[in-house]
């Protein structure tokens, strides 16, 4: 396997004197070829900071980022991110394969091979249907679908994905979570998803990089060693499931791997009581 993404010594510091706060502290690692890596950390680490820098949307204050051996200044044309917010990153005004079709401007294709290759990636998101419709009349399931297909269409060496299901329900999350494998096996794409939910690192992960507190270092290196085909049944009751789980909620928490399964369920009620209590607002959480 050839290193697609290789991240060396990287520092990055918002602000100045006082103010200065350093959120990413000499950070290095590489991510091969075909692997579809997680990191996972505590909220407010700097996840977001590094994939910022990895993307080529925030210059390191020290440190470098290469990928395919060309370092990063500026977002690689052959690079694309999927954000948590799916609404803010869709064109409202533009239909869904306008949408898909759209990073595709810039490239020296026809119009008729920019339509196959929105169309192409629309299959393989299952939304071959759904072209002509916008995405304000599409689940936000699907809308994050799109957002995906949009990414997928423009093959990049790597694709970054920050919290990418965190907006969606636990279903629909589930269902993502699939697709992401799925894809990511049948293209062979280069995968770097960060996520504070660690049994979606377990589950979606050949290798998980558990970061430490703010200011982000690399605390540990781990690879996943569950089959290749997953189920979110079975792989999820499987001993290695439970075991590999543990070890990141260790690393993460410092504690037993019941806390880190209260606080993954916690984050679960707090979407589910936000969802109820939109339809329903008598609707609150219990006190625990
Ligand atoms: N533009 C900015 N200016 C100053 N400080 C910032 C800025 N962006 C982020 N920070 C700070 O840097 C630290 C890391 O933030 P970052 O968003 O990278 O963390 P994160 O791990 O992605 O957080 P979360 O999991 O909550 O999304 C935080 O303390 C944050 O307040």
């Amino acid at each position: 396997m050839s290193t697609m993404l290789e991240v060396s010594g990287l520092n990055h510091q918002y602000g100045t004197g006082a103010a200065a706060h350093v959120a990413v502290n000499n950070l290095s690692f590489t991510v091969e070829s075909g692997q579809l890596a997680s990191i996972v950390g505590p909220s407010g680490c700097g996840k977001s900071t590094l994939l910022r820098c990895v993307a080529g949307l925030t210059a390191p204050t020290s440190g470098e980022v290469t990928l395919h051996g060309d370092r990063v200044s500026g977002v690689p044309d052959d690079l694309a991110v999927v954000f948590q917010d799916y609404s803010r990153s869709l064109f409202p005004w533009l239909s869904v394969a306008k949408n898909v079709e759209f990073p595709l401007r810039w490239r020296p294709m026809s119009k008729a091979e920019r339509r196959a290759a929105a169309q192409e990636a629309l299959e393989h998101v299952g939304l071959a249907g759904v072209g002509k419709k916008y995405p304000w009349q599409l689940s936000g399931g699907m809308q994050q679908r799109v957002s995906i297909a949009r990414a997928l269409a423009r093959r990049p060496a790597l694709l970054l994905m920050d919290e990418p299901f965190a907006s969606v329900d636990a279903q629909t999350r589930f269902e993502l979570e699939d697709l992401t494998r799925r894809v990511q096996r049948e293209q062979g794409s280069t995968v770097l998803v960060v996520t504070h939910d660690i049994d979606e690192s377990v589950y979606l992960s050949d290798r998980i990089l558990v970061l430490s507190k703010s200011p982000a270092s690399i605390v540990a290196d781990l690879t996943v060693d569950l089959p290749a085909d997953r189920d979110q049944i079975t792989t999820r009751e499987s001993a290695e499931f439970v075991t590999l789980r543990g070890e990141v909620a260790r690393l993460l928490h410092g504690g037993a791997p019941e806390a880190a399964a209260a606080l993954s369920d916690a984050a679960e009620w707090d979407l589910a009581t936000q969802q109820a209590t939109e339809a329903d607002p008598k609707v609150t959480k219990p006190q625990s």
